[in-house]
């Protein structure tokens, strides 16, 4: 999926909200179980209930690979189903990846050959080769971690260097040297406030994935104030704060009022972008 289908999809749905599929057998409502495969049907349960509402879905790989086998396969499944019943879905693999350049290129096959994902989460910290073998892949998107929700975010990110360079400032500004806005996203967590504004004069044009409203307390108004362009620009994850909302038979229902909320919210913010077309 290219920048334009994305943000045609955005104005459509009036929505730039991704679930995140952070799916863990021991939060699932105890009914599930009894099901061959309880991580698959309850994602299938929440995709069906939010597809029209969302516009990506970002399984975390580690809520899939803490089960091995098992949950290997339910991720395989779930990626499908989205790919055979809501073809218009950006799916990202939060998997924060990043090696030396021919395991990095494995990686890659992983997620773009053997899945066919469209985009997958890195990180910066080993540099050029480690992210470059990610963008070989046509229409494929390298979401390169930036500036964290996390309190550690303040440990490396934040620090600066002689010149007053932050570190994540560096990382914005080198790796657009490796790809731009068409091939590249970066992570910005929601709890990061002003410094949309700061990353902003960095990367005015590129699409940022942003996680930590919801459970995490972060602002989507805060976001979108300082963080919007003219094609919305954002990526707007919250997993915990919709998928495990209820716990009964209803779960699923009570994910969609929850992804329904936010995605009024979405389209209030939405009306400055769509109103300058
Ligand atoms: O790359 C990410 O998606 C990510 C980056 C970040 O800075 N903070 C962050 O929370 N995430 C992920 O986004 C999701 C947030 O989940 P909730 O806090 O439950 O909405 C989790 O899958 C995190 O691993």
């Amino acid at each position: 999926m290219d920048k334009q289908q994305l943000f045609e999809n955005i104005k459509r749905k009036k929505s730039f909200l991704c679930v995140g599929l952070d799916t863990d057998i021991k939060k699932i409502p105890e009914h599930l179980l009894k099901e061959e495969d309880p991580i698959f049907a309850f994602n299938k349960a929440i995709i069906d209930a939010t597809a029209d509402l969302c516009i990506a879905y970002k399984p975390n790989l580690a809520f899939y690979e803490s089960m091995g086998v098992k949950g290997w396969i339910a991720f395989e499944k779930t990626v499908k189903y989205i790919k055979d019943n809501y073809p218009d879905q950006f799916i990202i693999a939060d998997a924060k990846r990043g090696d030396i350049g021919n395991t990095s290129a494995m990686y890659a096959r992983t997620f773009f050959e053997e899945l066919d994902i469209d985009s997958v989460t890195v990180a910066p910290y080993m540099g050029e080769d480690s992210v470059t073998p990610f963008l070989t892949y046509d229409n494929k998107w390298v979401i390169l971690l930036a500036l964290t929700s996390n309190k550690g975010s303040h440990d490396f990110q934040l620090t600066e260097d002689a010149n007053g360079e932050r570190l994540f400032e560096k990382v914005l500004r080198k790796s657009q040297e490796w790809a731009n806005d068409d091939r590249m996203m970066y992570v910005v967590g929601a709890t990061q406030g002003r410094a949309f504004e700061d990353i902003r004069k960095i990367v005015p044009d590129h699409f940022l994935l942003v996680p930590g409203i919801g459970a995490q307390g972060g602002s989507l108004e805060e976001v979108c104030k300082y963080g919007m362009n003219s094609t919305c620009g954002l990526i707007v994850n919250s997993s915990r704060g919709i998928i495990y909302v209820d716990k009964t038979e209803k779960f699923a229902e009570a994910a969609r009022t929850a992804a329904q909320e936010v995605q009024a919210q979405m389209a209030e913010q939405l009306k400055r972008v769509i109103n300058n077309q």
